[in-house]
């Protein structure tokens, strides 16, 4: 399993760091064993496995559930938990308590949060001091889309790349282990990684990024009908499945499945007689 450092080593060294998302435990097992650096449990959970129209419905115990479950399908893989919607942002308190909570029953590596507000930068702090290493997450953080207006490239213009440049040095200077940085334009994601000793880790970000990350759902095509421009896929398991299902549907239907290859026969039938 990788650990913080080598994090830190992999960007020194310019080896790309390689993340994908998953949320269950077949997923799970096969990014652990494609050799993936990173597993994210990401609250796109919402989106792309319960069928939610954003991130804001997740909560704190579908995040744990989903954790447990990836957990036991990658147990020798970096983990980072997503805390989801509004469970770092009522106290501070409540905020530890919540992190705790889910990094305890998920027994990841690190928990993700979104924005570098002043509240984000005392808890990163307070989260690191206790032993949970934070991940921070910057630009389009889909948790506030219906404040930024959407699902929106961040950083067009001089003062929102200031800004993001300046929450990004603050998140590292915080102590956090690595940063996402969310559609952000490749340039800006650039200067960002070489202004800042942590890991960036790009999706929609460019190649300059110290890694990538994709959503599972999106790399395979599965269950997902309309993908955001920076999404490069590698597999087609929406045509696999319905072409499975409809293969099963017809034999069926045709009484050609279940063949005797498929049934279990009585070694003495005259037990019916
Ligand atoms: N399936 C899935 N993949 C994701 O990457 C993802 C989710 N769901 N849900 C949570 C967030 C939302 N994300 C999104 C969703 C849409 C765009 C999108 O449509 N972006 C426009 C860019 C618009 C612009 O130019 O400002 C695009 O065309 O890609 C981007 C990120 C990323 N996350
Ligand atoms: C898109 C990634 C970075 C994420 O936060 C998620 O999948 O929830
Ligand atoms: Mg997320």
């Amino acid at each position: 399993m990788k650990t913080t450092l080598d994090l830190l080593k992999m960007k020194k060294e310019t080896d790309r760091i390689t993340m994908i998302t998953a949320y269950d435990y077949p997923a799970a097992k096969q990014a652990e064993a494609a050799g993936i650096d990173m597993i994210l449990v990401g609250d796109s959970l919402g989106n792309v496995v319960l069928g939610y129209d954003s991130t804001v419905q997740v909560k704190l115990e579908d995040m744990i559930h989903h954790g447990k479950a990836v957990r036991r399908g990658a147990p020798n893989t970096f983990v980072v938990v997503d805390m989801p919607f509004m469970s770092y942002h009522v106290s501070l308190e409540e905020s530890l308590k919540n992190a705790a909570a889910l990094f305890q029953e998920t027994n990841a590596q690190a928990l993700k949060i979104e924005g570098g507000s002043k509240e984000n930068i005392t808890l990163i702090k307070r989260l690191q001091d206790a032993g949970i290493p934070i991940v921070a997450h910057l630009g389009l953080t889909p948790q506030t889309f219906n404040v930024l207006g959407g699902y929106k490239v961040q950083g067009r213009d001089k003062e929102t790349a200031k800004q993001l440049t300046e929450d990004a040095k603050a998140v590292a200077s915080a102590g956090a282990i690595a940063l996402v940085l969310e559609c952000v334009p490749l340039e800006l994601a650039e200067v960002i990684t070489n202004e800042i000793d942590i890991p960036t880790i790009g999706i929609g970000a460019g190649v300059h990024c110290d890694g990538q990350v994709l959503v599972y759902h999106d790399v395979m095509q599965y269950g997902v009908d309309r993908l955001p421009k920076f999404v490069k896929t590698y597999a087609d398991f929406n045509g696999a499945g319905v072409e499975a299902i409809t293969n099963y549907v017809n034999d069926v239907k045709g009484g050609t499945f279940p063949s005797e290859e498929y049934s279990f026969l009585l070694k003495d039938r005259s037990i019916l007689e």
